[in-house]
């Protein structure tokens, strides 16, 4: 017979697939889908792509909060404070939010992967194309509205820069949770070199998908140590009344089928 929910008992652990994690079966389009397998042999290097342009004020930084699937820090883009240009870029793209994908466990997490290798987590700065558009939410179903920077983390030291966002954490373990975050440069989870980069057409990799991103995957990755990411995995998917609490791991999509995309790369 059926569980029905209802008469369910609260302990009974329901082991479904978190629901952001069941793929939609039709996405419209869906050739130039996010992420996918970077085959570093594949890549094709490109001169023409320019160093990248960062100019992060992090007096922007705003807010940190749980929105149930990761956690997000936004900043102010009504002005064209925090910005992003160069690179394979023709516009200048505000930064709005940065955010991060992990695994339960150190052996996956990114979302993106090099030559099918998998990292613990991946960081994404999520930019959207302020010389052509008004609003994030414009920008997002426009072919070139966003502009997503990646970095992959490693399990190594201590990462000095994160330790305050990993503060903050315990303060919105719960879905729909905000705190006040103030003064936090998003420039220091950058590698320190950001000229050697991939970069294809692809999509938000969560819901609503679109195909509106142009990825711009670091090839150097960022160090953090085990007890920081630990702190990533103590977030909760859930809302602090829901009788089920489920930790806040395995928040990345699996890679997508290339269809004939080619990645660039700006480095031989
Ligand atoms: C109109 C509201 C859209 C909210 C969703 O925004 C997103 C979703 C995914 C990504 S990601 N993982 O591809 O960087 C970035 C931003
Ligand atoms: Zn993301």
């Amino acid at each position: 017979r059926r569980c029905n929910l209802t008469a369910c008992s609260s302990k009974f652990v329901l082991s479904q697939v978190h629901p952001m994690w069941q793929e939609p079966l039709a996405i419209p389009g869906g050739d130039r889908q996010s992420p996918i397998d970077i085959v570093e042999r594949k890549s094709v290097f490109d001169s023409k792509l320019k160093p990248l342009v960062t100019n992060y004020d992090p007096k922007t930084c705003q807010q940190i909060w749980n929105n149930g699937y990761s956690f997000l820090v936004e900043y102010d883009d009504t002005t064209d404070k925090s910005t992003l240009k160069g690179g394979p870029l023709q516009d200048q793209f505000r930064l709005c939010q940065f955010h991060f994908h992990w695994g339960e466990c150190n052996s996956w997490g990114s979302e993106h992967t090099v030559d099918r290798r998998l990292f613990p987590a991946e960081l994404h700065l999520v930019h959207w194309n302020a010389d052509k558009y008004n609003l994030f939410e414009e920008a997002v179903v426009e072919d070139n509205g966003l502009a997503v920077i990646g970095v992959f983390l490693k399990i190594g030291k201590r990462h000095e820069g994160l330790q305050k966002l990993v503060d903050a954490l315990p303060v919105i373990r719960h879905k729909d949770s905000v705190v006040e975050f103030t003064k936090f440069d998003p420039a220091c989870l950058l590698p320190p070199n950001i000229d050697d980069y991939w970069t294809y057409h692809g999509s938000l990799t969560t819901p609503p998908l679109t195909e509106a991103v142009t990825w711009i995957v670091m090839k150097q990755h960022i160090e953090v140590s085990h007890d920081q990411l630990a702190v990533f995995r103590s977030l909760l998917f859930t809302a602090a009344e829901e009788e089920v609490q489920k930790s806040m791991v395995n928040n990345f999509r699996g890679t997508q089928p290339l269809r004939g995309r080619t990645v660039r790369s700006s480095f031989t």
